[in-house]
């Protein structure tokens, strides 16, 4: 079975800045795949690289089998997305912004879809309101429901959890994980490394556009290591190398 994302030596250069550096790796299906590392390590350019939004100076990225380079506009049909600090239209209600999405994305019975989005994430009551006038956590659970609402194969999702509180956390947590032993595939950026080291089945750390390392987390916990620890230690190696 081929991975459902293969990342093959991917650059990008903003300016004289490497923000991305030479980054192979690959994402098999079923996986919770973590991409970690510090502000401004390469994290949110590798998920706009591998969903079509930023076009890479070198290098390769197929996506459920489709070229992520040649072919954005098919990946991103395919996918479900959650951009880093994104909001939705801030015009339109939160019920009328899934309609739009089930629109664009052709999804049958939308707004029952919809409805059940509300009630387990628990903003039903706001669904008429306007986006513009939404918390910010509710704000991140239209978009949670967005990336989510048509059930992709994959989802990339940038910083998913960081405007929930802990209880929000906890039900999207274990959202994520009954998603993936469907044998579904997400991709997602954090800096809370006590969550990668829960939920994720595998990590990339990246520092500086490079990658330090990439496997499963269960092969780091049989090692002794404890994800914060060895996250902390190999960044501050790679600050002195
Ligand atoms: N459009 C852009 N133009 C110029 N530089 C950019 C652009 N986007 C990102 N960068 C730079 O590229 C580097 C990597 O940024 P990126 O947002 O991918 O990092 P990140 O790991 O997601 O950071 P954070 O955790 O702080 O969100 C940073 O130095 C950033 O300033």
């Amino acid at each position: 079975m081929p991975p459902v994302i293969r990342a093959t030596d991917l650059v990008k250069d903003y300016g004289d800045l490497r923000a991305v550096d030479s980054v192979s790796l690959d994402v098999e299906e079923g996986a919770l795949f973590g991409l970690l590392g510090p502000n401004g390590s390469g994290k949110t350019t590798m998920i706009k690289m591998l969903t079509g939004q930023v076009k890479p100076t070198a290098g390769s990225a197929a996506v459920l089998g489709i070229d992520a380079v040649a072919d954005p506009v098919l990946v991103r049909r395919m996918i479900g997305i959650i951009p880093e600090q994104e909001t939705p239209p801030s015009f339109l209600s939160a019920m009328e912004y899934l309609a739009f999405v089930g629109a664009v994305r052709n999804i049958p019975d939308c707004e029952g879809k919809a409805d059940w989005w509300f009630d387990f994430l628990d903003f039903a009551d706001k669904k008429d309101v306007l986006c513009k006038d939404l918390s910010r956590g509710t704000r991140q659970k239209l978009m949670f429901a967005q990336a989510f609402i048509h059930e992709p194969a994959l989802a990339l999702i940038d910083e998913p959890l960081i405007n929930f509180d802990p209880v929000m956390q906890d039900l999207v947590k274990e959202y994520m994980a009954e998603y993936v032993q469907k044998g579904r595939t997400i991709f997602l950026s954090t800096h809370i490394l006590e969550v990668a080291e829960e939920i994720c089945s595998d990590i990339a750390i990246l520092h500086k556009g490079k990658l330090l390392h990439f496997g499963p987390v269960a092969e780091l916990i049989e090692q002794g290591e404890d994800l914060p620890s060895f996250f902390l230690s190999l960044v501050r190696k790679g600050d002195h190398a």
